[in-house]
C-alpha cells in the first residue's frame, strides 16, 4: 500500500507538485495522467526518494519512508525509468543483475531468476550477452522491466514505460504487460501522458494539472463523471474509443437480447465492446455467443451490440 499525504515540491519559483494526496491499494495500478510538465515524474520520484518533498508525508506499507535509508528503500522498489536508462557499457545480463548483486545474491540465484524473467518477457537468450544498443527499442523496454522485476518487489514505479516505442510495438507490449501474472501481484504507480494507455492499464487514474490532482477515479468514473471542464476536455476527441475499451459485455448485459440456449463455444462477457467488435468483424458468422454471470448465454450481432452499448451509454449520461 502506498499513501501520499499533502505532498508538495518547488523547484525555484516553479511549484512542480502542490498538496498531492492519494492512496494506492495493494495490487492496484494507479496511473498518473496529465500533460507534459504537470508534475507526474516529480510525484513518482518522491515515492522512491530520488526527489525529496518540501512538505507532506509518504507511507509505504504504513511505514513513513523518510524514516528509511533511501538506498534500502530503493532496493525494495522496482523502478522503470523514463527512456529506459540501461547502462550502455554493461551487457543485458549485467544490467538485470545490478540490484541482485548489491543485495549479494549468489550467482546461481541471479542466473535462474534472469532466465525465468527473459522467458516471461519473451527476450531471446542470446540477448543476455549483448549490449543495450544492439537491441531494438521494444527489447530494451523489456530489459528495463526485467531489471525492475528481478528482485520481485511488491511496489513498482514506472515512468512512461512504453514511451520510447512506436505505436504498433507499444500496443503489443501493453497487451503482454496486462497479461503478465507477475505484475498482477504488484502495487504499481505508472506515469503516462497517453490517455489511451492510461485507460488500458489503470485500475484507477489520477489526473493531474499544474502540479495538482484534478480527479482520481476508475476509467469509468473519469468517462462518465468528470469532475470539471478540464477533466471533461482532457478526454475529448477520444471518448468513444475509450468507452469501447472500458465497457464490457457484462456492463451492457441487460440491454442485449434475451438469453438463448447454445451448447457450442462461447466468449466470456468480460470481453470489451472493442474486442467483441473485432471478433464479429473477423467471424465467419454474423453472431457471437457470449456467456455472462450464471453461465447465461446470449447471441449478439453487430447491430444488437451497438444498440446495447448506446442504451448503456444513455443510461450512464442521464443517471
Ligand atoms: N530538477 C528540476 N529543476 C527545475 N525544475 C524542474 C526539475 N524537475 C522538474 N522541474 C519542473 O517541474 C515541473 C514538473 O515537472 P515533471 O517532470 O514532474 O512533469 P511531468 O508531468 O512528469 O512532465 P513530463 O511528462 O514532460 O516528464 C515542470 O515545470 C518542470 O520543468
Amino acid at each position: 500500500m502506498i499513501e501520499l499525504k499533502g505532498i508538495s515540491k518547488k523547484f525555484g519559483d516553479t511549484q512542480a507538485v502542490k498538496q498531492v494526496s492519494f492512496k494506492v491499494a495493494e495490487k492496484e495500478t494507479l496511473v498518473l495522467l496529465g500533460t507534459s510538465g504537470c508534475g507526474k515524474t516529480t510525484t513518482l520520484k518522491m515515492i522512491n526518494r530520488l526527489i525529496e518533498p518540501d512538505g507532506g508525508q509518504i507511507f509505504i506499507n504504513n511505514e513513513n519512508i523518510t524514516n528509511q535509508d533511501p538506498d534500502v528503500l530503493r532496493k525494495g522498489i522496482g523502478y522503470v525509468m523514463q527512456n529506459i536508462g540501461l547502462f550502455p557499457h554493461y551487457t543485458i545480463a549485467e544490467n538485470i543483475a545490478l540490484v541482485p548483486k548489491l543485495l549479494k545474491w549468489d550467482k546461481e540465484k541471479i542466473k535462474s531468476r534472469t532466465q525465468e524473467l527473459i522467458q516471461k518477457l519473451h527476450l531471446p537468450e542470446r540477448t543476455l550477452a549483448m549490449y543495450p544498443h544492439e537491441l531494438s527499442g521494444g527489447q530494451q523496454q523489456r530489459v528495463g522491466l526485467a531489471r525492475a522485476l528481478v528482485t520481485d518487489p511488491s511496489v513498482l514505479l514506472m515512468d512512461e514505460p512504453f514511451g520510447a516505442l512506436d505505436n504498433v510495438t507499444r500496443t503489443s507490449i501493453q497487451k503482454e504487460f496486462k497479461a503478465l501474472e507477475e505484475l498482477k501481484r504488484k502495487t504499481i504507480v505508472m506515469v503516462t501522458h497517453d490517455v489511451q494507455e492510461a485507460f488500458e492499464l489503470a485500475d484507477r487514474i489520477c489526473l493531474m494539472d499544474k502540479g495538482e490532482v484534478v480527479q482520481i477515479g476508475t476509467p469509468k468514473e473519469l468517462l462518465y463523471r468528470p469532475i470539471n471542464d478540464f477533466a471533461r476536455n482532457f478526454l475529448a476527441g477520444k471518448r468513444l474509443a475509450l468507452e469501447f475499451k472500458v465497457i464490457n459485455i457484462q456492463d451492457i448485459w441487460t440491454y442485449l437480447p434475451e438469453e438463448t440456449i447454445h451448447k457450442g463455444e462461447s466468449k466470456s462477457a468480460n470481453l470489451s465492446i472493442w474486442e467483441a467488435m473485432e471478433l464479429l468483424r473477423n467471424n465467419d458468422r454474423p453472431e457471437l455467443f457470449v456467456s455472462g454471470a450464471d453461465q447465461a448465454i446470449k447471441s449478439i450481432n453487430f447491430g444488437q451490440l451497438t444498440k446495447g452499448f448506446n442504451q448503456y451509454q444513455n443510461a450512464q449520461l442521464h443517471e
